[in-house]
């Protein structure tokens, strides 16, 4: 659906981009992650057509952007947290109904599709409401059924739900995860919210200072740069030794300890149910955002660019 070999664009001489090469199939859901500055807006950019690239070789669904726009915009859509592309003082319905002739959708797939959409994003109760009126939330949503009307096959998400209560992200999520799993929607996520990327996203590339530095797996960048997984335990009494051999000793304070560790949690409990009497154990997973912090602030991935 989308290639990009050896892709180049600067701004005044100072590169925002840098050699970034990739390619997403169709009906992937890929998670962009990078710093702020780091180079995802531009590539977005060159993807929807909007930026020429000083060079390289850019394809989606087999048209070059920026070359074939009006044939390409006809097959993507675009959602950006940020700002909205309904119209500020119309009712959600009439700006719905304005893109339906901006994209010529035919009437009655628009019928369906806003029947379907007002159905998936609760949009009932303010399709009348224009859209400085609506909370964030809303708009959210009513912005996600717009890029959706004309049936793209490809979806840019940017940001989708900065500012969002757990609810508002979760119920946006669902409907992300919908309409790629039954419409077969290819989704390129830009985000700052590990839990968009966690949620919906098995790939990730991470882009920093212009180089794409990681393109892969999710859980295979936890497992290599994640920090251990954590046994919590409650005794119950405080152990006199709360050490044990091939686990490490987080913090040991009263009834409770706290050990690092790696692989399955069978065995580590096994030992230190062996230790003492035990209360209650709790297994932490490794944060996935303090994985991705420390590959920006270590550079971990420096030495590991994908080429
Ligand atoms: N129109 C522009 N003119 C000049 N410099 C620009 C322009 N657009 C982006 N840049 C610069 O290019 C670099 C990459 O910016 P870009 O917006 O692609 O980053 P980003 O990863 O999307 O960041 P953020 O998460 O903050 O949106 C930055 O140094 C930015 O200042």
């Amino acid at each position: 659906m989308i290639e990009v070999q050896h892709l180049n664009k600067s701004f005044k001489g100072k590169p925002a981009v840098q050699d970034v090469s990739f390619c997403v199939g169709a009906g992937e859901i890929v998670g962009y992650l990078g710093p702020n500055g780091a180079g995802k807006s531009t590539t977005i950019k060159v993807l929807t057509g909007l930026l020429v690239p000083d060079s390289g070789l850019v394809s989606v669904g087999g048209l070059v952007p920026w070359r074939e726009r009006r044939r390409h915009v006809a097959r993507l859509g675009a959602v950006f947290g940020q700002r909205t592309t309904l119209w500020w003082d119309l009712p959600v319905r009439e700006s719905l109904e304005l893109l339906q002739h901006v994209y010529r959708v035919p009437r009655a797939k628009f019928t369906q599709n806003l029947k379907t959409f007002t159905d998936l994003l609760e949009l009932g109760p303010f399709l009348n409401t224009p859209a400085r009126s609506l909370s964030l939330g809303q708009r959210m949503r009513a912005d996600l059924a717009a890029a959706l009307l004309h049936d793209p096959e490809l979806l840019f998400l940017d940001e989708p739900t900065v500012g969002l209560d757990v609810v508002a992200k979760e119920r946006i999520r669902e409907f992300v995860r919908h309409i790629n799993q039954q419409r077969g929607v290819t989704v390129l996520l830009t985000t700052h919210d590990l839990g968009d990327v966690e949620r919906l996203a098995r790939r990730v590339m991470i882009i920093d200072s212009g180089t794409l530095l990681y393109d892969g797996d999710l859980p295979a960048l936890q497992a290599r740069y994640g920090s251990a997984r954590e046994l919590v335990v409650d005794f119950e009494a405080a152990p006199v030794n709360a050490h044990l051999p091939g686990l490490e000793l987080l913090e040991h304070s009263g009834p409770r300890a706290r050990y690092a560790f790696t692989g399955p949690a069978a065995k580590p409990i096994a030992c230190v149910t062996a230790l003492a009497p035990v209360r209650d154990v709790t297994v932490r997973e490794p944060d996935i955002e303090a994985t991705i912090r420390r590959i920006y602030e270590g550079g971990l991935l420096a030495d590991n660019r994908v080429t």
